[in-house]
């Protein structure tokens, strides 16, 4: 049908499709900073919560987002999920402050058959008291056909009478599931273009899962068949492959359709981390849009094409991501990689001491170390050799640890020429570590920056006696800074890892000429 621009609503379903990812649950608190993550900042259109009759948390969590919409503005954009059950879910999302519910159908004759025991009359009979019962209680309701997709290729005629005995009955939205991610971008085109076609009065929903990779480009076929609503979620989270992603969908249709939408682009990934430190799923690293190294140039042709002028620029720039250009070093490094680090923190060098820092940078590469930005100026000092670099040396450290017992360390340390004997307890050596280096940089006027991220890892193939690396991302002031430390025994990796974060601001208060 039409790809000419118009609005397209997102409904993100985080909070109900994207709580059925294997082990995820948000606690009621939890759920509500998403909600107002998702309305407040991202500015989504429509977002669906829960599934009623869940839980009694599950009600509270309902409220609480229910209650902060009301009082927000956001009312009949918070939405739930209900049974054909006549009373009971409309009660409870009643009982939870409410105003919209989900209604979930039969959209296929075997689901119809085969789950409810029932004849489409029957089914008919029983949606038609569940929704007028919601409707006398003053709920707006939307319908999902579920399995509309299998149902709809095994029989079609099934689909068009449950359509024709709901459509004139006050339904809002017709939400149609590829419930199972079956559909190929063919499929969806032809099959909505067709619904679209025999109910232009209608509004349809397209809700597609992600089982084969095709929930964007089945997302752009809805679209492009002329559906004006597309269900998706944060990261991609949802039952078995996910739904489809709201950052490659809000991206793509505007990108790639010209359509208008909503969402504010620089919130998706501040609402990205919400929904990852929350349910506990990694996003992937490759990840289109959020994932951490998608706008980073690896190889060093690239780096230099991006110094001529961009030539390695699409529409997908970071800054409207509120992201940044980054630039890896390793063994596809060249001299334009090295530049673009260089000027990230702010280092001037010779051209010949950047081909002798290029040469280590590689070698190290070579040898399958991550090099992080922060570790350029060590590896600078390094390789010229200054030896003013070094504020903090660990002279001795020992650490004990036991099953059932608190690990603690003793340690001597030079901060700037003085000698320091420290001891510390924890919960495991490092933290003891910490425990111990704090009292020691307290008497230097320094704290430790917060800990965002702690990473251990060994070489690919590697076996218990191999080297560890330990990468540890900081929170300094807002700013995220990863250091990492390479050693047999994986605590002390992570003390390298601390010491070298001790170091660089160290450093940099000395260069500001403030006393340490
Ligand atoms: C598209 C989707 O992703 S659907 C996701 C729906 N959401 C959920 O399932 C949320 C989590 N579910 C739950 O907490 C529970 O399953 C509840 C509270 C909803 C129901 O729990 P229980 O009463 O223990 O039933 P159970 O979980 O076994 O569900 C199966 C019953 O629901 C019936 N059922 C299935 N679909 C529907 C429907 N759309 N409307 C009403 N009943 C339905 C089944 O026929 C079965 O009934 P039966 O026991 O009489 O045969």
């Amino acid at each position: 049908m039409s790809t000419q621009s118009r609005h397209i609503q997102l409904m993100d379903t985080t909070l109900r499709d994207g709580e059925q990812t294997q082990g995820v649950s948000y606690a009621p608190d939890e759920k509500l900073s998403i909600a107002k993550a998702l309305l407040q900042a991202l500015q989504v259109d429509r977002i669906e919560v829960a599934s009623a009759r869940v839980s009694e948390g599950e009600k509270h969590a309902v409220k609480q987002i229910n209650d902060w919409a009301r009082k927000e503005g956001f009312d009949g954009r918070v939405e739930v999920l209900g049974f054909v059950d006549h009373t009971l879910s409309v009660d409870w999302i009643l009982e939870a402050g409410g105003s919209v519910i989900n209604l979930l159908t039969k959209g296929s004759e075997k689901h119809c058959r085969d789950q409810l025991g029932k004849t489409l009359q029957q089914h008919v009979d029983d949606i038609l008291k569940t929704v007028d019962y919601a409707l006398s209680k003053g709920l707006t309701v939307n319908v999902y056909l579920e399995d509309w997709s299998n149902g709809y290729r095994d029989n079609r005629n099934y689909v068009f009478a449950l359509m024709d005995s709901l459509q004139r009955n006050g339904i809002n939205h017709f939400m149609l599931p590829d419930t199972l991610g079956v559909m190929s971008p063919e499929e969806v085109f032809e099959n909505l273009s067709d619904m679209c076609n025999r109910y232009p009065e209608l509004q349809f929903d397209f809700h597609p899962h992600n089982d084969y990779g095709l929930a964007t480009a089945n997302a752009m076929a809805a679209v492009r068949a002329g559906i004006n609503s597309i269900h998706c979620t944060i990261n991609c989270l949802g039952e078995r492959a996910g739904n489809a992603s709201l950052a490659q969908v809000s991206v793509v249709l505007r990108d790639k359709m010209d359509m208008e939408l909503s969402i504010n682009e620089s919130h998706l990934m501040p609402t990205s981390h919400l929904v990852e430190n929350f349910s506990g799923k990694r996003v992937a690293a490759n990840a289109p849009i959020i994932g951490t190294d998608v706008f980073t140039q690896t190889a060093g042709i690239h780096a230099d094409g991006d110094q001529k002028g961009g030539l390695y620029k699409s529409k997908l720039v970071p800054e409207r991501f509120s992201r940044i250009h980054s630039y890896a070093l390793g063994k596809m490094s060249g001299k334009a990689s090295l530049k673009k680090n260089l000027e990230l923190l702010e280092l001037d060098l010779s051209e010949e001491n950047q081909k002798k820092v290029l040469a280590r940078i590689v070698k190290l590469g070579d040898s399958k170390q991550t090099i992080t930005t922060e570790d350029l100026p060590f590896i600078i000092a390094d390789v010229l050799e200054s030896k003013n670099y070094q504020h903090i040396k660990l002279i001795n450290c020992s650490i004990t640890s036991g099953f059932e017992l608190e690990s603690t360390v003793s340690l001597r340390v030079d901060v700037n020429g003085k000698r320091h004997v420290a001891s510390g307890c924890g919960n495991g050596g490092f933290d003891a570590f910490i425990d111990a280096i704090n009292k020691v940089m307290k008497l230097h006027d320094y704290t430790l920056p917060e800990l965002l991220d702690y990473e251990v890892r060994i070489p690919k193939g590697g076996h218990t006696s191999a080297l560890t690396e330990c990468v540890i991302t900081w929170d300094c002031d807002n700013h995220k800074r990863k250091t990492r430390g390479v050693h047999s025994n994986q605590v002390f990796a992570a003390i390298l890892a601390a010491l070298r974060i001790i170091n660089i601001q160290l450093h940099e208060k000395k260069q500001n000429g403030e006393p340490s």
